[in-house]
C-alpha cells in the first residue's frame, strides 16, 4: 500500500468543494477551508477542479484526493469522466485521483475498465479512488485493481440505495471482502455516523457538506427550528 493511502488510515478526509453557483465558489475559499480542516486534524482533503487542487496544494500540507466534475452530452457520469480530466487533476498536483466507477454509460462509449487502464498507463504512480454506488461496482473496482473504494455515488445513481443518511450497509459489505480499503462517503453529518462507519469496517471517512457547505448547514438548523416552532403551535 502506498504511503499516501496509509496517511488516511482511521482518519477523516474533508471534502472542500463549492460549485460555481455556490456562495463559497473560488479557490481561495476552498484553500481556506482546507487549511481549517488541517488545523482541525483532518487526514486529507478531497477537492474538485484543477484550480482548487493547485491552490489547496499551495496552502495545505495534507494529501489531496483530486477530482474534476465535468459533464459531457449523452452521459450521466461527471466525476473525472475521461482521461483528460484525470490528466488535469494529476497536473494540478493531486496525490490521488477519484473517478466515477459506476456501471453507467461513459462519454465516448469507453468503459471504466478502459479508463482504468489508461490511467495506469499514463500515471502509474497515482493511486485511483473508485467512486461507486453499489456492492457490485465496488467489488468490480477491487477486482480491477483500484487502490481505494469510496461509497460516494450511493444514492446518486437511480439503481442504488436511496437513503437520507450514509450507506453504512454498503461500507460493511465492501469492507467484509477485506481486499481493498473502503472509504465511507456521502451524507455523513455527525461524529456518531463516522464511528458507525468505522465499526462497519471503513478505512477512512470523507465528510463534505456538513463541514464545508455553510448554506446547507444553515438550512438544517433553520429547518429544525421551524419544524419545532410549528410543532409547539399544534
Ligand atoms: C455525489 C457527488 O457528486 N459527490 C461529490 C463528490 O465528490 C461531492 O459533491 C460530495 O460533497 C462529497 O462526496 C462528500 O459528500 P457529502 O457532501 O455528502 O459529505
Amino acid at each position: 500500500m502506498s504511503e499516501v493511502i496509509h496517511r488516511f488510515k482511521e482518519g477523516m478526509v474533508v471534502s472542500c468543494q463549492a460549485l460555481e453557483e455556490e456562495p463559497l465558489f473560488g479557490s481561495e475559499n476552498m484553500a481556506a477551508m482546507a487549511m481549517a480542516a488541517e488545523a482541525g486534524g483532518a487526514a486529507g482533503i478531497r477537492a474538485n477542479t484543477p484550480q482548487d487542487i493547485a491552490m489547496i496544494k499551495r496552502k495545505c500540507s495534507l494529501p489531496v484526493i483530486g477530482l474534476y466534475k465535468h459533464t459531457y452530452a449523452g452521459s450521466p457520469v461527471y466525476i473525472t469522466p475521461t482521461i483528460n480530466e484525470v490528466r488535469a487533476v494529476v497536473e494540478a498536483g493531486a496525490d490521488l485521483v477519484a473517478v466515477d466507477a459506476t456501471k453507467r454509460a461513459r462519454p465516448d462509449g469507453i468503459t471504466f475498465d478502459e479508463l482504468y487502464r489508461a490511467i495506469r498507463k499514463n500515471f502509474p504512480a497515482v493511486p485511483i479512488v473508485a467512486d461507486v454506488s453499489t456492492f457490485d461496482e465496488g467489488a468490480a473496482a477491487m477486482e480491477l485493481g483500484c487502490d481505494l473504494i469510496s461509497t460516494t455515488m450511493s444514492g446518486y445513481t437511480p439503481y442504488s440505495t436511496q437513503a437520507a443518511g450514509p450507506d453504512i450497509e454498503l461500507v460493511a459489505q465492501l469492507a467484509k471482502l477485506k481486499r481493498v480499503p473502503v472509504i465511507a462517503e456521502g451524507r455523513i453529518w455527525t461524529a456518531e455516523e463516522c464511528l458507525a462507519c468505522f465499526d462497519a469496517g471503513a478505512y477512512a471517512v470523507v465528510v463534505g457538506t456538513a463541514i464545508t457547505r455553510p448554506q446547507e448547514i444553515t438550512k438544517r438548523f433553520v429547518g429544525a427550528i421551524s419544524q419545532y416552532i410549528q410543532s409547539r403551535k399544534n
